[in-house]
């Protein structure tokens, strides 16, 4: 198969991926992704995830037209616009899923949100509110990349299964060449809007917010982990 392999190290963002470091491989290489590549991850865990995903998606929209709001030219409006609009392309994925096990999308709604949930969409939306439009994407940017990122790396995993593996049709989603097009096109934004907006003189507080990001995200993982029936700790 034919894909564009996508550079992860480069740029602003590359600089952003080193220096999140271990946080940043607790992320990608979380045991939820592994073993969601061969197949085994519990039913409970992934259901726990995709409902609280559905949820998770709902406010990432809603950053994004925070980051229409933020945008000062036309072309970050549409940018940021088109993105908003491959989430709401996302849903139905999620929405397909649930009904398979009963689950309407008016029920998805009323779903509780975990914990996980909650601290990272408001996290992300709080950098938005107070921050400007590259502090919003170095927040949003772990969610956009970091999937390409695990797509790719389920695709290279000699122990990964589409055929028979119940969550085929969900990692095939993330590793197809139609997104993998879509992280790229957003990666290159993000640089130019990183060049405009100085991000080079403000390291610091960048790597914050993108290494909080990334941890958040290990936490969603592990949120749909502990979901398993059998690892109950009590705790
Ligand atoms: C916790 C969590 N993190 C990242 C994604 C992936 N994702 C969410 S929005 C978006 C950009 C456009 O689709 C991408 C890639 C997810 N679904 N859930």
């Amino acid at each position: 198969m034919t894909m564009t392999e996508i550079d992860f190290s480069a740029g602003l963002f590359g600089k952003l991926r080193a220096g999140a470091g271990q946080i940043w491989e607790s992320y990608v290489d979380h045991e939820f992704v592994r073993i969601l590549g061969t197949g085994e991850l519990p039913e409970a865990c992934f259901r726990r995830f995709l409902v609280q995903d559905y949820l998770f998606l709902k406010h990432f929209a809603r950053a994004y037209g925070l980051a229409v709001y933020k945008s000062q030219t036309v072309s970050d409006i549409r940018a940021a616009n088109a993105a908003l609009q491959g989430i709401l392309q996302e849903v139905p994925l999620h929405v397909t899923y649930c009904a398979s096990w009963g689950l309407s999308e008016a029920q998805m709604q009323y779903e509780p949100e975990a914990n996980a949930t909650i601290t990272y969409t408001r996290y992300v939306n709080d950098i938005g509110n107070s921050g400007d439009l590259l502090d919003l994407l170095v927040a949003l940017m772990p969610c956009v990349a970091g999937y390409a990122e695990i797509g790719q790396r389920l695709l290279a995993a000699p122990t990964t299964r589409i055929e028979g593996n119940p969550y085929g049709s969900w990692i095939e989603n993330y590793k197809g060449e139609e997104y993998h097009e879509m992280v790229a096109a957003s990666l290159c934004k993000f640089e130019d809007i990183g060049q405009r907006y100085g991000g080079e003189t403000r390291l610091a507080r960048l790597q914050e917010i993108f290494t909080t990001a990334s941890r958040l995200e290990a936490d969603f993982w592990q949120m749909g982990m502990d979901a398993d029936p059998r690892r109950k700790t009590g705790a």
